[in-house]
């Protein structure tokens, strides 16, 4: 997944907002990156355009060899639904459906028979450790499960990258730490490309590659959180 010269801008004339100003960025299949920078950098921002949540006002945005501006809405969103998955606070659980509806939820965006749904969701619960909560009701879940759902759901599709953001935002560092243990897991395991936000430099640290924003520019990136600041390695330089 690339981005190439991303710009993105909010509001107009005297209020418009440069929240990204060309942004280059190379994901390759398998890698886990972490995007950082201080609260309103704009990490919200490129991960929603990497995603194809969003669209960017400049610039491209492939995956693989496809533009992905090139394309019609309705094939982005099969395209992300067949292989995205989604970690973010802003996709809530329906806490009155049970946890199986839950998951089973992109498989009905998706169009997937009722049997195959069931026995997809379960599976994909099973990997999560919450087996025996199919039928619970989501909000007779602690915030740990509730999170471990969210990645279930996330992990239905069988997707290749997974998106998330402030993933271990809302929960106890015993229980984010079991969070950040299955998502890295799913990675060296599954061979599942991460796109993480995060605001936790000991979590960002532990990811192949931090991706620093300021001010809607990439100002560093590499192994160490803050890195370098003359725009990083090869693939993540703004184009001049
Ligand atoms: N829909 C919008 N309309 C207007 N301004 C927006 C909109 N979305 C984001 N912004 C602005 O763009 C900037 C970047 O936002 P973004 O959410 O990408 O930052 P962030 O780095 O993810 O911040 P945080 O860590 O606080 O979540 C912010 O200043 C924000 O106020």
């Amino acid at each position: 997944m690339r981005a190439v010269d991303v710009s993105k801008t909010y509001g107009k004339k005297e209020s418009a907002f440069h929240a990204l100003r060309g942004v280059s960025i190379d994901v390759r299949s398998g890698e886990s990156v972490a995007i950082v920078g201080k609260s309103g950098s704009g990490k919200s921002t490129l991960m929603h355009i990497l995603a194809l949540l969003d669209t960017p006002d400049q610039g491209s945005v492939h995956f693989g060899d496809t533009d992905v501006s090139s394309l019609r809405a309705r094939r982005i969103n099969a395209m992300r639904n067949s292989h995205y998955g989604f970690v973010f606070q802003q996709f809530f659980l329906n806490g009155r459906q049970s946890v199986l509806e839950n998951v089973m939820l992109p498989l009905v965006i998706g169009g997937a028979k009722p049997a195959v749904r069931r026995q997809r969701a379960r599976a994909a619960l099973e990997a999560v450790g919450l087996g025996e909560k199919l039928k619970n009701r989501a909000n007779d879940l602690s915030g740990g499960q509730k999170q471990r759902v969210v990645i279930a759901r996330a992990l239905v599709n069988d997707p290749s990258i997974i998106f998330a953001d402030e993933p271990t935002g809302n929960l106890d560092s015993q229980t984010g730490e079991l969070i950040q243990e299955m998502l890295f897991d799913l990675n060296r395991e599954q061979g599942i490309t991460l796109v993480v936000v995060t605001h936790d430099p000991e979590f960002a640290a532990r990811f192949d590659r931090q991706i620093h924003l300021v001010d809607g520019r990439i100002v560093g990136s590499g192994p160490q959180y803050g890195g370098s600041v003359d725009g990083g390695s090869a693939g993540e330089e703004a184009a001049a």
